[in-house]
């Protein structure tokens, strides 16, 4: 449905880009009854790097098409700048919403030149304008030499700077991108990322970015929101989610863990690596005790634990341990820095680091 209220908004201009807050209220959406966005409220302040982060199937795309207009939500409002685009009786349709995408396969069209893909979202402008706005946008991008040129004969790190051109060049006040970096060669990804954030500062556009890679979200965004089965687990910067997670399922996307379920007493947890303070956890609540690989420390002759090395992975600046310890059939994990035991060297000693034990109530 389309209100007459929407309709009389002006066409977003191409002229300055004017950063957007964009806001999620209570949203939820389903398909055939099944529901994939589950009572998700977020926003991305104005000019802010905002990465929804989370498993496949976890809503993220969802969300990205329900602020892009291509999906009307279910219940829930969203809002740009305070302004309704989608709710109870509103519906502001795509292309009146100032907002630009970019797909994960760059989605440009084979049979148009660089420099018309990026000048087809102008036709709002005059000719002249229209050229003249694409072309500041490929400079933009360091692409003007290849306008001529058709998609094809660029590489895959050109042709995502062209989709991030043509995303940008109507000056969206909200960039929305749907993994815009894993149709790329592994070793291209951290120019072409580090390329892509430059220009998003400068041209200062708030910016909503789906990615299912942890790392990637700490590299680039401001904040992260992580999401799982359609709801959001998380949300706030990179060190928010990687010291302070809020339960186990945060945790372990960020980095891999041993896990121990423990009962807490007096306050403490008793577990196979050691007993340690139990945090906030209540006594006597079952709770997930997790422990990142390099708070276990390994040493040849002198540490807490006697272990046996049942494997060793050669990581290249780390080598990942498997070891066997009193107590537990579970195989602990550790990171060292690689080269610090003796090749060979088949029993050893662990000491934890205890500054790093995290507690979860299990529920
Ligand atoms: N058009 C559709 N029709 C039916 N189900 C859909 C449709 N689009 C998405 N879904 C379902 O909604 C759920 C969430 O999908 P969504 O694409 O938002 O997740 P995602 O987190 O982006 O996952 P991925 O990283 O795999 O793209 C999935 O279970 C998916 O199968």
């Amino acid at each position: 449905m389309t209100l007459a209220s929407a309709q009389s908004r002006p066409q977003p201009s191409a002229g300055v880009t004017i950063a957007a807050e964009l806001a999620f209220d209570g949203i939820r959406h389903d398909y055939h009854g099944q529901f994939t966005v589950d009572g998700v409220s977020l926003h991305a302040e104005p000019g802010e790097l905002l990465c929804l982060l989370g498993p496949s199937g976890s809503g993220k795309t969802t969300l990205l098409r329900l602020a892009a207009g291509l999906e009307l939500p279910r219940e829930g409002r969203i809002l740009l700048n305070g302004q309704e685009m989608s709710g109870p009786g509103v519906f502001v349709p795509p292309e009146r919403r100032g907002v630009g995408m970019m797909f994960q396969d760059f989605a440009l069209f084979p049979h148009m030149s660089v420099f018309e893909n990026v000048r087809f979202g102008l036709n709002a402008l005059s000719e002249a304008e229209s050229k003249k706005e694409a072309m500041a946008a490929l400079e933009r991008v360091g692409l003007a030499q290849y306008a001529e040129q058709y998609p094809h004969a660029l590489s895959g790190g050109e042709q995502q700077r062209v989709a991030l051109a043509r995303a940008l060049a109507p000056r969206p006040s909200v960039l929305l991108m749907d993994e815009p970096f894993s149709g790329l060669d592994s070793r291209l990804k951290d120019t072409v990322r580090d390329e892509t954030l430059a220009i998003l500062r400068e041209t200062r556009a708030t910016a909503l970015m789906v990615t299912h890679d942890a790392e990637e979200a700490m590299r680039m965004a401001d904040r992260i929101a992580l999401l799982n089965e359609g709801r959001l687990v998380q949300i706030g910067t990179a060190e928010d989610l990687y010291y302070r997670p809020v339960d186990l399922f945060a945790a372990a996307f960020f980095s891999e863990l041993n896990v121990f379920h423990a009962t807490v007493s007096d306050g403490r947890v008793s577990t196979p690596l050691g007993n340690f303070g139990a945090g906030d956890a209540r006594n006597g609540a079952r709770v997930a005790v997790a422990i990142r690989l390099p708070s276990v420390e390994v040493r040849e002759d002198e540490g807490d634990i006697p272990a046996r090395i049942v494997f060793r992975r050669f990581l290249g600046v780390v080598e990942q341990l498997g070891l066997a310890i009193p107590g537990t059939e579970q195989v602990v994990q550790s990171r060292i820095r690689a080269g610090l035991l003796k090749s060979g060297l088949r029993e050893v000693m662990l000491c934890v680091n205890d500054r790093d034990i995290m507690v979860f109530e299990s529920g």
